[in-house]
């Protein structure tokens, strides 16, 4: 393995949110033992302190890495968000700032369906007032509006990795499903796609919803739609907490219009375990309330671990960008005997003629060189003679539009 220009333990890597340790083990593996490691989220001037002179960052969904946040992180080069969501980081001022942010796009994907699934059958069969009655010394042996799942209706709004396996599973227990997406999806199984969110919301027994947040999903479910929905049906929301008018719900559940609902996610969710969870949905015995735990299981933790903290090693150790949500994507191969520079600039017409320019000028041989882009900025990974290494650094600072370039090894 080529020597990194930087030591790596002068590599600090910042973990908050308990990130499983799977994820320590992968980084220390890779000679990165520099790691700072918070049980919970920080926010404000701890953030700022704590990320001030990290080179990486790793978080889950509670922490905000906003554009003044990340401007103070002058060190900042990786984030790595250790679950699916990415909708908690300025994707655009990280891409600006030349920082790519990767998450894990299926790790946890199951265990949100195979939640979902437990709690259809738990609120169909009236389990979590039962329960709650139950706890409070009441008996409510009855089959009054308790129902079997087979033959009744699964509404699923967002048919993406979640949404699909939903599908499936709910099938295998006898379910009809249809289901609504922005766009053309390939219905698995016997799932039917619906053109309009409406024509589900009336054939639905059950809407669940799996919409990443973005400003179209923010409040996109709110007293128009829960209106729209069957007299006596559930709505299950484990995708964000911003996508379902919690007041409006919450009427719909004080008038009876809904028969109960699961909820995992909240527009304000409290900032650590210690704090207390405040809801207007609070004290409805017909509503399984849960603390963001849809993807919370050993199985997906240990495995987003890996995963992210295997993206983070790769793109420190050779500047591989494969799977960044933000950022134009490259790999190339290591080679032997040369020095890899990575160089981030704004995308301008001619920036690539400009570096080779400079290179040629100063007879710098290039030996291997990778270029792509998105709207806004580019990413080149190239190889020169390591002995040229620093003088090819200095070109490429020098270069107009350049937002940060690195000698790795
Ligand atoms: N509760 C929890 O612990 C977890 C929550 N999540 C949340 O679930 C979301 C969905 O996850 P995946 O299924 O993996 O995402 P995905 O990206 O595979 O699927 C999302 C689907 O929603 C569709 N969509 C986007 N905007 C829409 C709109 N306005 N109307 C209808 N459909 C729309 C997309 O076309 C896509 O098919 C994540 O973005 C995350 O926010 C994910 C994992 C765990
Ligand atoms: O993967 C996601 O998007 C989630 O919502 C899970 O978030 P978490 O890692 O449990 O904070």
């Amino acid at each position: 393995m080529a020597k990194h220009s930087l030591d790596k333990d002068k590599i600090k890597i910042l973990l908050l949110e308990g990130v499983h340790q799977s994820a320590l083990d992968v980084l220390k593996n890779s000679g990165y033992n520099n790691i700072e490691y918070h049980k919970g989220s920080l926010s404000g001037d701890e953030l700022a302190e704590a990320i001030k002179d990290a080179h990486f960052v790793g978080i889950r969904s509670r922490t905000h890495l906003t554009k003044e946040v990340l401007e103070q992180a002058e060190k900042l080069v990786g984030i790595g968000c250790f679950c699916i969501g990415t909708n908690q980081v300025d994707l655009k001022a990280a891409e600006l700032l030349g920082i790519p942010v990767f998450n894990a796009p299926f790790s946890n994907t199951r265990s949100v369906a195979e939640l979902v699934i437990g709690e259809i059958i738990m609120l169909m069969r009236g389990i979590p007032q039962r329960n709650a009655s139950a706890h409070k010394g009441g008996w409510i042996k009855s089959a009054k509006g308790s129902y079997e799942v087979r033959g009744k209706t699964l509404g699923v709004i967002g048919y993406g990795h979640i949404g699909t396996q939903l599908g499936i599973l709910a099938e295998t227990l006898g379910m009809r499903v249809v289901f609504y997406d922005i766009e053309d999806k390939l219905p698995l199984g016997n799932a039917h796609q619906l053109r309009f969110m409406n024509e589900l919301l009336a054939q639905a027994d059950v809407v669940s919803l799996h919409v990443p947040e973005t400003p179209q999903t923010k409040l996109m479910f709110g007293a128009a739609q829960i209106e729209a929905m069957r007299p006596g049906s559930f709505l299950i929301n484990a995708s964000r907490g911003t996508v379902v008018d919690i007041d409006a719900l919450a009427a719909a559940l004080e008038s009876k219009h809904l028969a109960g609902a699961a909820i995992d996610v909240f527009p304000i969710e409290p900032k650590s375990n210690d704090d207390e969870f405040q809801s207007p949905l609070r004290g409805f015995d017909n509503v399984i309330l849960t603390p963001h735990v849809g993807g919370s299981t050993e199985e997906a933790q240990e495995n987003i671990g890996i995963e992210v903290a295997g993206k983070l090693a790769k793109y420190s150790d050779n500047g591989s960008t494969v799977t960044a949500v933000n950022f134009p994507e490259v790999s190339l191969p290591q080679q032997h005997g040369t020095s890899r520079l990575l160089h981030i600039h704004r995308n301008r017409p001619g920036i690539l003629l400009k570096i080779n320019q400079a290179f040629s000028e100063k007879g710098i041989n290039i030996g291997g060189q990778y270029l792509q882009t998105t709207a806004d900025i580019g990413y080149v990974v190239m190889e020169v003679h390591t002995d040229q290494a620093a003088e090819a650094l200095e070109e490429l600072k020098n270069i107009e539009g350049t937002i940060r370039t690195r000698l790795l090894y």
